[in-house]
């Protein structure tokens, strides 16, 4: 361990950096200049900060985080620090680096003044030990089309809009702007650079094996762009002659039911597709209810995705809103210093709270991650003490405390970074 440094990455090593990432990750460690162009962008439009561990010239450890911004209940923007590309070379692993690279990221995030730190957690196992905690699940559906796109039948509001297939460039012009509309309305979202659609549009390729999808916008019937589906179709295969093809939905923003409804609607009733399999969706997703037999759409995936790290639980706790006026007072542990301390959330009944310090007896003591679980009022604090992760000081407080924490939508990131 002693000739190991930990440093900043400068631009001239990214390609050594990009290779050990790929091969921490289980990719072919080569880089593509689409990629090593992807991280200067990032950098340039997300203040990246790319840190390594060098054995020598060698890099064997690697972890980025950028600027982001996430989505609280109410659909206030909050400064974030988003943790990614987290990689230990096979040679080098449980030697402590990844818990020397993070501890000191965290601390620069909150010495910035970010209230939290996310991620997605590649196993679930890693991330509770630092303070995060997983906020928002994420779902994925199979739709048998054949059954769903025929009839007629199908529930939510027709809107009276209009589909149209779409190009790539088309999808950079309308796609950010939608996506501003999107987050502002569902907690557990995250803000885009524009190298995103650069990415998702083959401006920039993700991979040798890129190809193009194809894109389809709804307009409502004033023709505002509520909605956006990127999907491609699968070889054709045709069991006994009969249509067979797949149709896999690479992502879709929608920012009114109408839209969505629409734009599923579409999907499964294009000529040839058998099944529609859905991209990451919100675990309150409307699609099954849309269908004239929900039971069309089959749950293939249920799982945590985005985790969050509470590192001031002040601003954190006062940039939501609440759906209950009421008071509660918190007592947080956290051994790593950075936002434990005992807390008032007063909340009004017109949604807003404010959260001071307080010397005054707690009702529920609980950890920075499960503080960090139900922030976004995707997880209740009910099951957390009933697993015994939350320590209830009064009689009935969890269940209290859940009425002001829930969330009218829960939380979803689409988004993988
Ligand atoms: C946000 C993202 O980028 S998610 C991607 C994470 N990366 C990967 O999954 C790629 C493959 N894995 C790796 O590269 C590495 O194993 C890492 C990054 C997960 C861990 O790096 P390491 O340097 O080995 O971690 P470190 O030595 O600091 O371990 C800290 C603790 O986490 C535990 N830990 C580390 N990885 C795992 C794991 N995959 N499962 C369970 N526990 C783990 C260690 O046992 C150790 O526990 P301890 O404190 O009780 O002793």
């Amino acid at each position: 361990m002693s000739d190991l440094v930990i440093r900043a990455v400068g631009e001239s090593e990214y390609e050594n950096w990009l290779r050990a990432v790929s091969t921490g990750f289980l990719s072919p460690p080569v880089v593509s200049a689409d990629q090593l162009e992807r991280s200067r962008r990032t950098d340039a439009e997300a203040s990246a900060r790319r840190t390594g561990a060098f054995d020598g010239d060698r890099c064997v450890a690697t972890y980025c985080s950028f600027r982001q911004e996430l989505t609280a209940v109410g659909g206030a923007f909050v400064p974030a620090n988003a943790v990614s590309g987290v990689t230990v070379s096979p040679t080098h692993r449980r030697r402590g680096l990844l818990t020397q690279m993070l501890r000191r990221d965290l601390a620069e995030a909150k010495e910035r003044g970010d209230v939290v730190a996310t991620l997605i957690a590649a196993e679930y196992p890693i991330y509770g030990r630092y303070g995060f905690g997983p906020a928002a699940w994420s779902v994925k559906w199979t739709v048998e089309a054949l059954r769903a796109g025929l009839d007629r039948r199908w529930a939510g509001p027709e809107g009276g809009g209009r589909i149209d297939l779409v190009d790539g460039a088309e999808v950079r012009t309308l796609g950010p702007a939608l996506h501003e509309r999107f987050r502002a309305g569902r907690p557990g979202a995250v803000s885009r650079v524009p190298v995103w659609w650069d990415t998702t549009t083959g401006v920039l390729r993700s991979g040798p094996d890129w190809t193009e999808p194809y894109y389809a916008v709804y307009r409502s019937a004033s023709g505002e762009v509520e909605g956006l589906v990127s999907y491609r179709t699968a070889e054709h295969d045709w069991p006994g002659n009969q249509p067979g093809d797949i149709l896999s939905v690479n992502w879709m923003l929608a920012t009114a039911p109408a839209a969505e409804r629409a734009l599923w609607h579409f999907l499964c009733s294009i000529d040839w597709v058998a099944r529609v399999t859905s991209d990451r969706r919100a675990p309150d997703d409307l699609l099954p209810q849309f269908l004239p037999d929900p039971r069309a759409a089959r749950l293939t995936e249920h799982t945590d995705w985005l985790w969050l790290r509470i590192l001031d639980v002040v601003r954190a706790l006062e940039a939501r809103t609440y759906e209950a006026a009421g008071s509660v007072v918190l007592e947080v542990a956290d051994p790593a210093g950075l936002a434990g301390g005992r807390f008032r959330l007063e909340a009004s009944a017109d949604g807003t709270a404010s959260c001071t310090v307080t010397s005054a007896s707690a009702d529920l003591t609980l950890g920075v991650a499960e503080l960090g679980s139900v922030w976004l009022g995707g997880e209740s604090l009910r099951r957390l003490a009933a697993l015994g992760r939350v320590r209830e000081e009064r009689e009935g407080a969890a269940r209290k405390a859940d009425a002001l924490f829930r969330s009218p939508g829960l939380p979803w990131c689409p988004d993988l970074f």
